[in-house]
């Protein structure tokens, strides 16, 4: 029975990754799948991971049609195994809706990924979508890890390295950026909570006033 899938997590996390990866397995065995994506940080219509894969994607724009889409291409002929969406969580809800519809009504597996919360911990529409409509939720196994070790589980905006809490939802940008330019550390929900960066904290502990004081 065909699926839809929601492969989530923090950023940095090798959610692209293993979206090309599933990919390549399924195209391996004759499967005809589609890549969609939407504002990668590599530009338009492409799927980018940071271990260096790339490939072509239809771009996902506000006001694509899913089911529309699919089912041109299928009365022309092709043949359409499965759907991969990168970067779901900027897609729309009612594209989601979509996407439950091209797997209950045509029987194609839809295998979606992308990050469930934005800098301020709050879901994206299409995040919170597919919680709602998904078969299947998996996180990955790969954890990205927060600057103190512990498991990150939230995504921050910084510029220059401090944490922000005030800005648009969507400014596509990646992880270990230079200091003047806006962009995401994952940190643990305590570091998260207290706007902790690896930055900051690094700046507290050499501060003086964290100093023991001198006996007098
Ligand atoms: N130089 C590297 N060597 C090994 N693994 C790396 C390297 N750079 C990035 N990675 C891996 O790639 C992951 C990010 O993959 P990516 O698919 O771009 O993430 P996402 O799509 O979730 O943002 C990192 O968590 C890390 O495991
Ligand atoms: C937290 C957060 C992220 N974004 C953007 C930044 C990146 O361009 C993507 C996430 O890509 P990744 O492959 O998962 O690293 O989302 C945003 O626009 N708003 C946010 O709050």
């Amino acid at each position: 029975m065909a699926e839809l899938v929601f492969f989530s997590g923090t950023m940095d996390c090798g959610k692209s990754t293993l979206a090309l990866q599933m990919n390549h397995n399924h195209s391996a065995r004759g499967r005809q799948g589609i890549i969609f994506a939407r504002h990668d940080r590599a530009g338009a219509s492409t799927i980018s991971s940071r271990l260096g894969l790339k490939a072509e994607a239809v771009e996902v724009t506000d006001g694509f049609e899913f089911q529309h889409y699919v089912v041109q291409l299928l009365s022309s002929g092709g043949k359409v195994d499965y759907l991969i969406c990168d970067e779901a969580n900027f897609y729309t809800a009612a594209q989601v809706d979509q996407l439950a519809r091209v797997v209950d009504e045509l029987g194609i597996d839809v295998f979606t990924f992308g990050i469930t919360t934005d800098f301020r911990t709050r879901l994206f529409p299409g995040s919170q979508r597919l919680l709602e409509l998904a078969d299947r939720v998996e996180v990955l196994q790969v954890q990205a890890l927060c600057w103190c070790g512990a498991r990150a589980t939230h995504n921050a905006r910084t510029v220059g390295g401090v944490m922000v809490v005030e800005g648009p939802q969507v400014v596509v940008g990646d992880v270990a950026v230079s200091p003047d330019e806006v962009g995401y550390e994952v940190l643990c929900r305590r570091h998260h909570r207290r706007r902790l960066t690896s930055a900051t904290a690094r700046a507290a502990a050499l501060s003086p006033d964290v100093l023991p004081f001198e006996q007098a």
